[in-house]
């Protein structure tokens, strides 16, 4: 049940914790708890036997009840499901709603009458030549007390269990429902609680205070205690008024995720015996609107609800393991559908039914939709919200509750159509599959969630701390490490072992342009593309050539390190084999530097428009690194060589976003203390890399990538655009004069890289090369090229900000069941959520804005 007028927090609170009283603190709610001070001492029962089946599923219990379950609330419920091991969790079950025809005996106007409903077997009835088949079938002589064994003695049972229960009685007006469920009023005084009247709210009261008193002898070793506390209301003209307080009327119901739909402000009392809850009988059933119909001197003209929640706590004697359960009881007497002509209704009366049937009516609605839904499988919208009933009633109607349907008829020929009405409605609710489970939580579970909760929220400080220190060149980066490792602590927590979901980087599906975004992107950074493209004229042309020969340039750019040392990043690793692509996946164990291959690249001729690496990462730190191997290089433009169709190789994995917030708050660090956000820093490297492609693009200059041959003459230094990638021009030593050697500060390695073998992937060099020998094939690879490359890492952004919204669902379940420990971690780990998810979305946003200008680029040569 969906914690259905229960007090906000209530379900999983322990209110017997530390309490050896048999009375235990009221919750604390508008609602009333009345305290009893009675003695927890069943009267004799005057009701049959257990059932066997209750007594196997008591005998089999590790508690003395059955198996562990979710809990009750749908949310926690799935969580518990999903994460915690197995033997913590029984599994839902199935069950279908049971039905019970129950046929008064003829009332004096109706004993002269013919009779036109017979009993045929015991589950089964023929009106007018029709068969009825239900689960059982009552004759007018059936007692009380066999409606008891019928319906009353399970739920006795399964609210031990922990199972949610109710008891719905539904019929024509006068045809012996209030009789059904609360029995004559006479039958609840205290004089005449054995009396064979006594409805079934009683007996199932009865037997549960015996079968708990039972059970809590049996069980003392155990420390197996039971708690319960009632409520009563009515819905009258589709208002709520709570029976036990009627003063209290137009309640609301309420829905949050904690405690499911409860009604607010209602008054709940703690019951421990009989005479407990007959009073509380007596008090509602008296306050009920009740009014005189031609068929029913006292017919009910509100549906009215009594619920019950029953709580218990016991400890494993193995391992001192506590387990507590929640189950709920409703016992719910419907107004009975009329026909005006029959019951003559006129004024309020009239009025009164109108509404009843319109509620019966939205009653039945919903029950053929969920009958419909459990037959055929198909999923509809279920419209609880039609009507206050089926609001509150929702968990019983198709949701974690076994529900018993009783269905009273009358057998005159006066009621034929409304017992056929009946019988119907009676049958599509057979066909109505619940699915109950046992509302149990272990303290260990709840010490497990605690922990992952603690551990949440100090990584959460972690970052917090981390992002808010501008003034830290190591800032950005640490806080964008402390995400994955919140991802990889998450994912160990949740007990959810998981990798990024493997994307194919060299895959060549097209990716979708929004031209419009690529307007507003220099919309965004202060650029129009027009100006971009008008800005110069200089024509150059650029390659980039994959050299296999010795005198390999490359670049180990310490992307990890952009501290004081961060000079010493990039130093030297043999490129080949090492690590020239970065995967960019979530590991373990924090990786302390990320080394990225970086080729060596030879300025053409110094064009004004473009800005060596050195002077753009002194100046302004900001923009695209664009770097050279060697600032002095005379503007020789290296003739080209035949192209070979590029591959985008691993080393293309170092295009990292991660990286562009290293590199840029390094140069932060030179700048000074002035704090620029790292979107910032993104913002303005996009201006300034734009505005060097656009002035590019507006000469007509054409890029592309090639393959150069082993032989193939040393490249002069030129500008290699590179994203993300931190470089130090000032290490660099020209090429043929020294070996060129770059140290890493972290891996401290030190790797000779002159007369090396060359990894391919470290090879990729922009040079600038003679436009009239460049094929057209070429041309057309130089942006494919860059594309793929854009297009791969943008695939991967996507792929963990996809990895990173599944996480976020999962810590939104968490903090749904932080109930438990009732902290206020919901916020914080979403925003920890929102923060990860900010750094990813960063990164994206930036490949694929580099991705756009350079499909423009290609667009614009293919043009030309
Ligand atoms: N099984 C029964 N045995 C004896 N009397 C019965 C039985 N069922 C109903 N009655 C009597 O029939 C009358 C009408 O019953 P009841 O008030 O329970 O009908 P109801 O379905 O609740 O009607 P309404 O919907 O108008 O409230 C009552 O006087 C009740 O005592």
């Amino acid at each position: 049940m969906k914690h259905f007028m229960l007090p906000r927090n209530t379900n999983l609170r322990d209110p017997m914790e530390n309490s050896s009283s048999p009375n235990p603190t009221p919750p604390k709610s508008k609602r009333k708890h009345k305290k009893s001070s009675k003695e927890n001492t069943p009267p004799p029962d005057p009701n049959s036997q257990l059932s066997p089946a209750s007594a196997t599923s008591m005998a089999k219990s590790k508690c003395p009840l059955p198996p562990r379950p979710p809990s009750s609330n749908p949310l926690k419920r799935k969580l518990f499901t999903e994460t915690l091991s197995e033997n913590s969790v029984s599994g839902a079950s199935d069950s279908g709603v049971k039905v019970i025809i129950r046929m008064r005996p003829p009332i004096k106007e109706e004993e002269e009458g013919e009779t036109i409903v017979q009993k045929i077997t015991g589950d089964s009835l023929s009106i007018s030549g029709q068969t009825f088949t239900f689960d059982s079938v009552a004759n007018s002589d059936a007692t009380q007390l066999d409606i008891f064994q019928l319906v009353g003695a399970p739920v006795v049972e399964n609210c031990l269990a922990g199972f949610n229960s109710s008891v719905f009685a539904y019929g024509q007006t006068g045809s012996g429902k209030t009789y059904t469920i609360w029995g004559p009023a006479n039958a609840l005084l205290e004089e005449n609680l054995s009396s064979d009247q006594q409805g079934l709210t009683s007996r199932v009261f009865q037997r549960l205070f015996a079968r708990i008193n039972e059970e809590q002898i049996k069980h003392a070793d155990k420390q197996l205690k039971y708690q319960c506390r009632c409520s009563f209301l009515e819905i009258y003209n589709e208002q709520i008024t709570d029976l036990l307080d009627p003063n209290q009327g137009n309640l609301q119901i309420r829905e949050d995720v904690k405690s499911g739909v409860y009604v607010e402000n209602l008054t709940e009392e703690y019951v421990n015996s009989m005479r407990d809850v007959t009073k509380l009988l007596l008090k509602g059933l008296s306050n009920r609107r009740t009014g005189a119909t031609s068929i029913n001197a006292e017919s009910s003209r509100s549906h009215s609800v009594f619920t019950c929640v029953v709580e218990s706590r016991c400890k494993s004697v193995a391992d001192g393991v506590s387990s507590f359960k929640t189950s709920r009881i409703n016992f719910v007497d419907l107004a009975g559908s009329e026909r005006q002509k029959l019951t003559g209704a006129a004024g309020e009366r009239l009025k009164e039914a109108g509404n009843i049937n319109r509620s019966l009516s939205q009653l039945g609605n919903l029950i053929n939709i969920l009958a419909e839904v459990s037959q055929t499988g198909k999923q509809r919208h279920i419209p609880y919200r039609d009507s206050k009933l089926t609001f509150l009633l929702q968990e019983s109607l198709g949701g974690n509750a076994k529900l018993a349907m009783v269905c009273a008829i009358s057998p005159a020929q006066s009621c034929k159509s409304e017992t056929f009405s009946t019988l119907r409605f009676a049958q599509r609710a057979k066909a109505i599959k619940n699915k109950a489970v046992v509302n149990e939580v272990m303290q260990d579970d709840v010490k497990f969630l605690r922990e992952v909760i603690q551990q949440l929220k100090d990584e959460l400080h972690r970052m917090k701390a981390n992002g808010n220190n501008q003034a830290d060149p190591n800032a950005g980066y640490s806080t964008g490490w402390n995400a994955r490792r919140s991802l990889n602590l998450l994912k160990f927590s949740l007990n959810h072992p998981r990798v990024l979901p493997h994307v194919d980087e060299d895959g060549d599906e097209e990716m979708e342009i929004d031209e419009e975004a690529v307007e507003n992107l220099f919309a965004q950074i202060g650029l129009r593309s027009s100006d971009i493209y008008n800005h110069s004229n200089e024509v150059t042309k650029l390659e980039i050539i994959e050299s296999d020969s010795g005198n390999p340039t490359s670049e180990i750019g310490c992307a990890s390190d952009p501290g004081p040392n961060a000079s010493e990043c990039g130093k030297a690793r043999n490129v080949e084999g090492t690590d020239a692509h970065i995967e960019e996946e979530i590991s373990e164990e924090p990786k302390t530097s990320e080394i990225m291959a970086v080729d060596r690249v030879e300025p053409a001729t110094r064009s004004p428009n473009i800005i060596p690496a050195h002077e753009s990462i002194q100046e302004n730190p900001d923009c695209l690194t664009i770097e050279t191997t060697d600032g002095n290089s005379p503007g020789i433009l290296k003739s080209p060589t035949s192209s070979v169709s590029p591959k985008v190789n691993q080393s293309t994995k170092s295009l990292r976003t991660s990286s562009v917030v290293t590199a840029l708050q390094k140069g932060l660090k030179n700048d000074g203390p002035e704090a620029i956000t790292p979107t910032e820093h993104l913002a303005a490297s996009l201006h300034r890399g734009l505005e060097i492609i656009g002035r590019s693009l507006a000469l007509r200059r054409s890029y592309h990538f090639s393959l150069k041959p082993a032989d193939s003459q040393p490249t002069i230094a030129a500008f290699k655009v590179d994203v993300g990638i931190q470089t130090f021009p000032q290490d660099y030593e020209i090429q043929g004069e020294e070996p060129l050697v770059f140290l890493c500060t972290n891996c401290k390695e030190r790797t000779n890289l002159e007369g090396k073998e060359n990894n391919e992937s470290s090879n990729l060099q922009l040079v600038p090369v003679d436009e009239s020998e460049s094929s057209e094939k070429t041309k057309k690879q130089v942006p494919k090229a860059v594309e793929k490359v854009l297009a791969g890492s943008i695939r991967r952004e996507m792929a963990l900000e996809e990895f990173c919204a599944k996480q976020a669902s999962e810590i939104m379940q968490l903090n749904r069941l932080a109930v438990i420990d009732r902290c206020n971690s919901t916020n914080m780990k979403e925003n920890a959520m929102l923060l990860l998810g900010r750094q990813e979305k960063i990164k994206f946003f930036a490949l694929r804005a580099l991705w756009m200008v350079f499909y423009l680029l290609r667009n614009s040569w293919e043009q030309s």
